[in-house]
């Protein structure tokens, strides 16, 4: 795979060498064999398993490349497939140590593909190069101490020759960090702290140059020696826009998420951050959380789309963060253009200021605690596990909507005193998390962004955690946990089409072409999160089985004739 392919991946149909459908990552396919019409034929052509007693979250993105198809799945393993039959080509398991920290499951979101290797991050923090064509490690490389907490769980990302990644560990105290390696040999290019106060570094010949404190200076907004743990993990990865030549990634939680223990803004965490790709300097960052009390990491994928506002173009991003509103900004430089609820029940905060600044409602803020005692305990909404949690959204360019995956929950919150011990959990918080309808929790939202209206939507029992994608054949496709994978027309919201997986679907679908018909692909897998930290959610999900299977569908040839 070339720079060249990837920076094209958006419009090509017969080979997905991105995350996201292309660097922008709006996970939209120019592909319409396959329309609304003819979906309610699409069949399966093959499944495989992943194997193995490891049956957990899946929630990869599939790549394809010549005729193969290359997945990460849990437990950092990444499989290599024939496209056309699932045959399996080989498979990598990386070697865990005992005392991995992953917070949310063992999960993780796909490989980068450059050259002829296939590189991914894993649960003890390393990224590792794998050959294409045997899955034998080519390099590999540390990326942080997994025992102070930090892992990966993101897909990494190569923009013009260099492989960028992002690390977890917010919950506890770790600082995040987005670098940049040189993906043919894994040498570190620069890196990046996402938590003021820290260093940045550029490499040259191998030796550390210092390039600037992140945010110019210690403690600006964060008390005493906070800052030293700050977490701001930028675990979701990120996208990268052409246009502004900027890589746009999100930051989690400030850590603990005792916010009373830190007063402040306590950049950059709860943010979105646009940095220059060449060195890894910050160019811009919007804060949606300040001063997080909740959990509400800021990692939500900021997907560039242009739109017409009269007559002129304007290059916005767009963002539906886990605080439960929905952002659009002017890409090339930050600045708030509007923003919007897009859940039905947000308590944390009254609305959003002319700067897009969350106007706080203090008493919705979980209490102080003295030493000893539990701080009293508040009931917000959004829940920690967000409005929408890490699961991407697509945007249509033919209908200008984005479709977004949320879902609609609280909990009771309340906090404790925590003192930051390394490798240890550091949240100075408890909860339960509640649903807060009988009949739902998850909603798939088609939401313009122009408008800040809610276009359609389609309720589902269990929390949505699958992503989306959608097509210029009028379609919208995305998983839920009962174990369908579902088509929904992308004007209306109809369902046009559904296939029981035999597992909760939480991973990425795609779509390509291949000779001259279109495919859909998909993991199977129930897991990561939800089940983990679901409170009185877990009891409505507890009957789930997990899995790990791969999907593949297509409508025959005769079958497109017919439509
Ligand atoms: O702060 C962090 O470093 C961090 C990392 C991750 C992760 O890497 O998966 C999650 C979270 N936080 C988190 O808050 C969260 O709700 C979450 C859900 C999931 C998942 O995969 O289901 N991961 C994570
Ligand atoms: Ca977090």
């Amino acid at each position: 795979v070339t720079d060249a392919e990837i920076l094209k991946d958006a419009t090509t149909t017969d080979e997905i060498v991105t995350n996201g459908l292309g660097l922008q990552g709006q996970r939209y396919s120019p592909l319409n064999i396959l329309n609304e019409q003819n979906v309610k034929e699409l069949r399966p052509v093959w499944t495989m398993s992943f194997g193995g007693e490891k049956q957990r979250g899946q929630q990869a993105q599939p790549m394809i490349k010549d005729g193969v198809m290359y997945v990460t799945a849990s437990y950092s393993r990444v499989f290599a497939v024939d496209a056309r039959t699932g045959r399996e080509l080989w498979q990598y398991e990386a070697r865990l140590p005992d005392d991995i920290r992953p917070c949310c499951d063992v999960i993780n979101r796909g490989v980068a593909l450059y050259d002829d290797l296939v590189i991914f991050g894993t649960l003890d923090a390393k990224l590792i190069a794998l050959n294409k064509d045997t899955g034998k490690v080519v390099w590999s490389k540390r990326v942080a101490d997994h025992k102070a907490g930090y892992s990966i769980t993101a897909a990494p990302l190569v923009v013009n020759g260099k492989l960028i990644t992002g690390v977890s560990g917010g919950e506890f105290g770790v600082v995040g960090k987005i670098e940049a390696y040189d993906p043919k040999n894994g040498q570190v290019l620069w890196s990046r702290p996402t938590v003021e106060g820290h260093m940045g570094y550029v490499y040259k010949d191998g030796k550390a140059v210092e390039n600037g404190i992140s945010g110019g200076e210690a403690g600006k907004t964060w008390p005493g020696d906070l800052w030293k743990t700050g977490g701001a993990a930028p675990w979701l990865g990120g996208y990268y826009d052409a246009d502004t030549n900027l890589l746009f990634f999100g930051t989690g939680n400030p850590a603990p998420w005792n916010s009373h223990l830190r007063p402040g803004d306590n950049l950059y965490s709860s943010s979105r951050l646009a940095l220059n790709p060449d060195d890894g300097t910050i160019q811009w960052h919007f804060q949606t959380t300040p001063h997080d009390g909740w959990d509400f990491d800021g990692v939500n994928e900021l997907i560039s789309f242009d739109y017409q506002d009269g007559g002129k173009t304007v290059k916005a991003a767009a963002t539906a963060d886990r605080n439960g509103f929905f952002y659009v900004l002017d890409r090339t430089n930050g600045k708030f253009i509007r923003g919007f609820p897009f859940v039905d029940k947000i308590t944390w905060a009254k609305g959003l200021d002319k700067n897009g600044r969350p106007i706080y409602d203090d008493s919705n803020r979980p209490g102080s605690p003295s030493a000893k005692e539990k701080g009293s305990s508040v009931f917000s909404a959004p829940a920690f596990l967000g409005a929408k949690n890490w699961m991407p959204m697509a945007y249509n360019r033919d209908t200008g909507l984005f479709y977004v995956p949320s879902n609609e929950w609280g909990m009771d919150i309340w906090n404790e005193d925590i003192a930051y011990k390394k490798g240890a959990a550091y949240l100075g918080a408890g909860f339960t998390i509640k649903p807060l309808n009988e009949d739902y929790i998850g909603v798939l939202r088609a939401i313009d962004p122009k408008s800040g209206k809610e276009v359609w939507r389609q309720t589902n029992y269990a929390p949505l955690w699958g992503g989306v994608l959608t097509t210029k054949g009028n379609l919208v496709f995305t998983g839920n946990p009962e174990g369908y994978l579902q088509a929904f027309n992308a004007r209306t919201g109809e369902k046009v089409w559904e296939f029981q997986t035999g597992s909760g679907v939480i991973g990425s679908p795609v779509t390509w072409e291949m000779d001259g018909e279109q495919y859909v692909s998909v993991l199977s897998g129930w897991g990561g999160a939800v089940p983990l930290w679901g409170g009185e959610v877990a009891k409505r999900i507890k009957h789930l089985n997990q899995g790990g299977m791969l999907w593949t569908f297509k409508l025959p040839k005769e079958l497109v004739a017919k439509h």
